[in-house]
């Protein structure tokens, strides 16, 4: 069989078609009373393929959160299905924002569930959490290689808990050493590798403090914080400086208010995505 195209070659040529930003879908239950939704599998999965269709053409990617498809249990999960093979059909990549990290032989699971052709759930990445040690992840960042598929690892996140952690260590910080290692898996990409990093909009300038090469890491970097977290696309550009041209903008919640009218869904995620294309620097 022939070997799939690489994630970030795939990435790259979905973020020069359609801008660098990438869309949460992210069905809150505030958000659904505010769709005019109920809260349940069905309004989350009416949310969600509203959200595709508005985006199709506005995003390179869209990121269902999903804990709270989760919440509906065995429905919310088929809900979720819909959404991945309806933004498949309308060829927007997907991220599943589902944090996983386990000891090796259960991420081997995980991995199979988000990354394997044969899963109903796979996506073309997923997120990831390194706390269990980042080669306990080996299992899904290697069957993303295999599949064409990628992974986000948590780097530096936006939250204001995750200093607590991340920054331990000072300049042989938590979030170097994670970061390094992606690094090495990253570096017989050309552009970008398929291991991307998460790295909040809200660090302000924590990469120089720390020491940090985010450039050198070929990493997409995913930037929560934007938006609802209160960063702006100058915060992204000034914080990331060289390596921007990596960034994928990542926001839900302040695209998500505009709805459920698709079209000023789409006028809004456009605005964003213009916003982080003038901000380059
Ligand atoms: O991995 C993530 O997506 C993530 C990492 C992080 O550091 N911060 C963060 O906010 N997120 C997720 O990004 C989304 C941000 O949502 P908004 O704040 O509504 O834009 C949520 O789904 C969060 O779970």
């Amino acid at each position: 069989m022939a070997k799939p195209v690489d994630f970030g070659t795939r990435l790259r040529s979905a973020m020069d078609a359609s801008g660098p930003l990438c869309v949460g879908i992210d069905p809150h239950p505030a958000l659904l009373e505010a769709w005019g939704l109920p809260n349940s599998a069905d309004g989350v999965r009416s949310f969600s393929l509203t959200v595709v269709e508005a985006m199709t053409g506005a995003a390179a990617i869209l990121k269902p959160q999903v804990a709270l498809f989760e919440r509906f249990g065995s429905a919310g999960f088929a809900a979720l299905e819909e959404t991945l093979a309806a933004a498949r059909a309308a060829g927007l990549l997907t991220l599943a924002d589902a944090k996983r990290g386990d000891i090796g032989s259960t991420m081997a699971a995980y991995a199979t569930a988000w990354l394997d052709d044969s899963s109903p759930l796979a996506s073309d990445a997923v997120t990831l959490s390194p706390y269990l040690g980042y080669e306990s992840l080996r299992p899904a960042i290697d069957l993303a290689a295999s599949t064409g598929r990628g992974v986000f690892v948590l780097g530096l996140t936006s939250n204001p808990e995750g200093p607590s952690v991340q920054h331990v260590g000072g300049s042989n910080s938590v979030a170097k050493s994670i970061i390094d290692q992606v690094t090495a898996d990253n570096v017989a990409a050309i552009d970008l590798g398929h291991v991307g990093l998460v790295v909040g909009a809200t660090i302000g300038d924590a990469p120089e403090k720390l020491g940090i090469d985010l450039t050198a890491s070929k990493a997409p970097l995913l930037t929560p914080g934007l938006g609802a977290q209160g960063a702006t696309a100058q915060d992204i550009a000034e914080s990331f400086a060289s390596s921007y041209g990596q960034v994928l903008g990542t926001s839900s919640r302040d695209i998500l208010r505009a709805g459920p009218s698709v079209q000023a869904l789409r006028d809004k995620a456009l605005s964003v995505r213009d916003e982080l294309l003038a901000a380059k620097q």
